[in-house]
């Protein structure tokens, strides 16, 4: 059953190649049609056959799945990434041919893409494929929503271009796309695992402890890295599948850039909207889980009541509700927090609802709430400065926003956290940890090993 026929593709083209000739630029045209029942994880996989990088987004708590392949368009910013990504996204659509008749968010045009943590920090080695700023139009969107499947292609056309042609590649593309195999690969495992300097990482703990005791700062979140080779080249595919089964209540995601590839599954909304509609997420206080129901519930009664946890809470609550009131009306905010349970921890979690105020965008919530105290600190610039100048990393796309809008202004954008860099056989995986005026450095790192627990459990640890 796909929707639009042959014919209609190869019109549509012929008519951006009329629009190319007759503006003499390239046209960028945007097709989605209603396919059959597919798989995301296997459309994932076979679209290694085409050679493109791909990107992946599902929410587990929803049936909603992006997977894009290639590159049709590339929107990139350094300087006033909010600001310039917006801009070029918004001529983007103004110059687009969409054809695109259902209404299902996440179809038509879509972007994906995500930002570096911190774009005043030089990219070390490590993060050199992933820019400040990177948003892909890709070139085959696979989108499923509320149990419908959608395919967008996305092509840029040239005056030279002839419609029947590109519509033959088109279709060769998507039968390899759908001619997948019905085995998923399996996961090499872990050969070696290093942790970066932990000594140190808990001397920088102790030294941002003493600084929020002299009232210089309240809250800076420190980061810490673990280097992994594995007995072989990793699969993005069963690490996504592993994720999807294991980790409930998050996103999983995954970003290639020329063969590296930023993969996760952070449990932290940063902001969605949908139909003017915002909702945003404070996210900071974390405990292990209990090893029986009982425990459980007290070590959940326990964080509730924690002050320490608490105040690492309040510090996102209170800014998040501040930058909020600037684009929206209708903000509201439960009193208290309540838990947020996942796979191997548990974190304090306070929901935020808003309206969004015409004339702004996501990428206005974006710039306003990035990086919230949950990944930065409190006051922001003096934490900021302390993590530039102590912490031992390149934080790169860890932390960061990362995530998908499409042409009818509905998007939705996480915290890349739970997260790590693969490449190849090797890996960098990031923790951190909310630090506070009690903050004790060996329960930091403590918190910070069960935060690495996630990822280093997909690739096979
Ligand atoms: C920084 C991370 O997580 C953040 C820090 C938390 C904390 O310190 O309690 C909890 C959730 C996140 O806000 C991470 O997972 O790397
Ligand atoms: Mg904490």
């Amino acid at each position: 059953m796909i929707e639009i026929k042959e014919e209609l593709i190869e019109s549509l083209l012929e008519e951006a190649v009329d629009q190319a000739k007759s503006n003499n630029k390239t046209q960028i045209i945007s097709m989605t049609k209603e396919i059959n029942e597919t798989n995301p994880l296997r459309f994932f996989e076979s679209a290694k056959e085409l050679g493109m990088d791909r990107t992946f987004w599902t929410s587990t708590s929803e049936q909603f799945y992006l997977v894009g392949v290639g590159s049709a368009f590339h929107i990139g910013a350094n300087e006033y990434r909010f600001q310039n990504t917006e801009k070029q996204w918004e001529k983007l659509l103004e110059d687009a041919i969409i054809h695109n008749p259902y209404k299902v968010p996440g179809t038509g045009m879509v972007t994906m893409g995500g930002m570096s943590f911190d774009p005043s920090i030089r990219k070390s080695d490590l993060w050199k494929k992933f820019g400040h700023s990177s948003f892909t139009i890709p070139k085959f969107i696979l989108t499923v929503n509320e149990g419908k499947y959608f395919m967008t292609t996305n092509v840029q056309v040239n005056q030279a271009d002839h419609s029947r042609q590109l519509a033959n590649g088109i279709k060769h593309a998507e039968e390899t796309l759908m001619s997948y195999s019905t085995t998923l690969p399996a996961q090499a495992r872990i050969h070696s695992k290093n942790e970066i300097a932990p000594q140190q990482w808990m001397d920088t703990v102790e030294r941002a402890t003493e600084k929020i005791n002299q009232d210089e700062a309240e809250k800076i979140v420190l980061a810490r890295e673990v280097r992994i080779k594995l007995k072989d080249d990793a699969s993005i595919t069963a690490v996504l599948d592993q994720f999807i089964t294991s980790q409930s209540n998050s996103f999983v995601f995954a970003f290639e850039r020329d063969g590296d590839c930023f993969v996760g599954a952070s449990p932290e909304r940063l902001v969605k909207l949908k139909n003017q509609q915002l909702l945003s997420t404070c996210l900071a206080g974390t405990a292990p889980r209990g090893m029986t129901k009982e425990e459980d519930r007290k070590i959940s009664n326990n964080l509730l009541q924690d002050g320490k946890n608490r105040s690492e809470h309040d510090f996102v609550v209170n800014m998040i509700k501040n930058a909020m009131e600037l684009y929206c009306t209708s903000i509201q905010i439960p009193e208290d927090p309540v838990i947020y349970p996942l796979k191997n921890l548990q974190h304090l979690y306070t929901p935020v609802t808003a309206t969004l105020k015409k004339g702004y965008s996501i990428f206005d919530i974006i710039k306003q709430l990035h990086p919230t105290p949950a990944l930065g600190g409190v006051p922001r610039e003096e934490s900021l400065k302390f993590i530039r100048e102590q912490e031992q990393l390149d934080r790169g796309w860890y932390g960061a926003p990362i995530g998908w809008l499409d042409s009818n202004q509905n998007g939705e954008f996480a915290v890349a956290i739970r997260s790590g860099l693969i490449q190849g056989d090797e890996a960098s995986l990031f923790a951190g940890c909310g630090v506070v005026k009690d903050s004790d450095p060996q329960a930091e790192y403590e918190e910070t090993n069960i935060k690495f627990l996630p990822m280093l459990s997909v690739l096979g640890g």
